[in-house]
């Protein structure tokens, strides 16, 4: 059985060659930036007013008002000393303005401008170029397009970007104990929520699952399934069957499909029985069905590598030092992820932490992750993912 750490790099570490395409600056949020981006011009481009109120010449306490300048204006004005102009937030400012007076330290009387406290020079005016220079570098390939990066990326005047394509992911949940939510259920039947867990974790990322299908215990059902999935995915997430009991067929499946096993089994709670494996360049993940187990696999396992399909430079979620609100026994011979709730800047772990169950997941934000067995005190700073 291989390590957390061995199976990351394992992930991490597959050749793969994410796709350039290019897309509107409305559909980029989520992608990841496949080119570089240098600034076209000085941003601003031009020296402009921070506030609404009076651009003024020379050091003084009354001025001359000789005009306005609105914001969008072109309006050039050559201000001698004493005089001032009218002018609003974000407007060109004349080339020898000493400064922006805002309009609440002001006092006008027809043209005559009375300024309240001594005039800063150069206050209140953005510079030309102070946020960035022409040709520097605004973001590299591999860049996640949050919502800031599309306005900026907006703000340089590119109303298209080139990113990164996302992976095409389709999701086979298999077991005969399944039936869909809305049926009515039989002794012994549970209900189907993995694909669903699945599929909702997949936007939550920005990702999105194609198509998903659930097929019986049935070794040739299931292998015909993956056969037809796989040839038209990217990536294919399966969920159950994959332990070691009489009707997991997963493995095998997925064997007599040609694809080849990367790593089964990797030493960690939940989510030991965890397949991932390679056919030319699809992927392919079987996750345990225990529905805890299947969702801390996705976060810790499945995404670093959708990230990293999607041309990310830096995949997987980021882990942060929390002090611990309370003592915590940890008693798991496996290092083991357990489902927190981070608050007031300490994180709790909840109760109900069985791989069979979900509530405390949907309870909690996060993910603690402890690699030892034993007592960890109230306070300590622990390992906390955000989820
Ligand atoms: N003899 C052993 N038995 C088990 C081992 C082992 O090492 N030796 N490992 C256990 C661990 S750990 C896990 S995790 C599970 C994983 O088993 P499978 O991936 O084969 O999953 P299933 O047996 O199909 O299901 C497990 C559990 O989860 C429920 N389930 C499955 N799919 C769904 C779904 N789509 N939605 C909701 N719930 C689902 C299923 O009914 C079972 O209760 O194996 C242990 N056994
Ligand atoms: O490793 Mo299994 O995922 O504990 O339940």
């Amino acid at each position: 059985m291989i390590s957390i750490e061995q199976a990351s790099e394992i992930i991490l570490g597959q050749d793969t060659e994410p796709v350039p395409i290019e897309v509107s600056l409305e559909e980029a949020r989520g992608y990841y930036l496949a080119e570089e981006i240098t600034s076209p011009f000085d941003l601003p481009s031009f020296d402009n007013s921070a506030m609404d109120g009076y651009a003024v010449c020379g050091e003084s306490s009354t001025y001359r008002i000789v005009g306005e300048i609105q914001a969008g204006s072109g309006d050039e004005y050559d201000l001698q000393p004493g005089e001032a102009v009218r002018i609003f937030t974000g407007a060109r400012v004349p080339p020898n303005t000493t400064s922006v007076v805002m309009q609440e330290k002001t006092r006008v009387d027809g043209a005559v401008l009375y300024v309240d406290d001594s005039v800063d020079k150069g206050s209140n005016i953005r510079r030309r170029g102070n946020e960035l220079s022409l040709g520097e570098r605004v973001f590299s390939p591999g860049h996640y397009l949050s919502p800031a990066s599309i306005g900026q990326i907006g703000s340089l005047g590119m109303d298209t970007v080139r990113v990164y394509r996302k992976p095409d992911i389709r999701i086979i949940s298999t077991g005969d104990e399944l039936i869909p939510p809305g049926r009515k259920k039989k002794e012994g039947q549970i209900y189907e929520s993995n694909s669903y867990a699945l599929n909702a974790v997949l936007e939550q990322y920005g990702f999105s699952c194609l198509e998903r299908t659930h097929i019986r215990d049935d070794f040739k059902a299931i292998k015909e399934g993956i056969s037809g999935y796989l040839d038209r995915s990217d990536v294919l997430l399966l969920s159950g069957g994959i332990s070691v009991g009489d009707y997991d067929f997963v493995k095998q499946a997925l064997e007599e499909n040609g694809v080849e096993e990367l790593f089964y089994k990797v030493y960690q709670k939940p989510g030991k029985p965890l397949f991932f494996g390679r056919k030319g360049d699809k992927f392919v993940f079987a996750l345990p069905g225990n529905p805890a187990s299947s969702l801390t696999c996705f976060y810790i396992h499945v995404l670093p590598l959708l990230q990293k399909l999607s041309g990310a430079e830096d995949p997987g979620l980021q882990r942060i030092l929390i002090p611990l609100k309370h003592t915590f026994d940890n008693r798991s011979d496996r290092p083991i992820f357990l489902k927190a709730k981070v608050e007031d800047q300490t994180v709790t772990i909840l109760n109900r932490q069985s791989s069979s169950m979900i509530q405390s997941m949907a309870m909690g934000n996060s993910l603690v992750f402890f690699e030892e067995p034993g007592k960890v005190p109230k306070g300590e700073r622990v390992t906390t993912i955000l989820i």
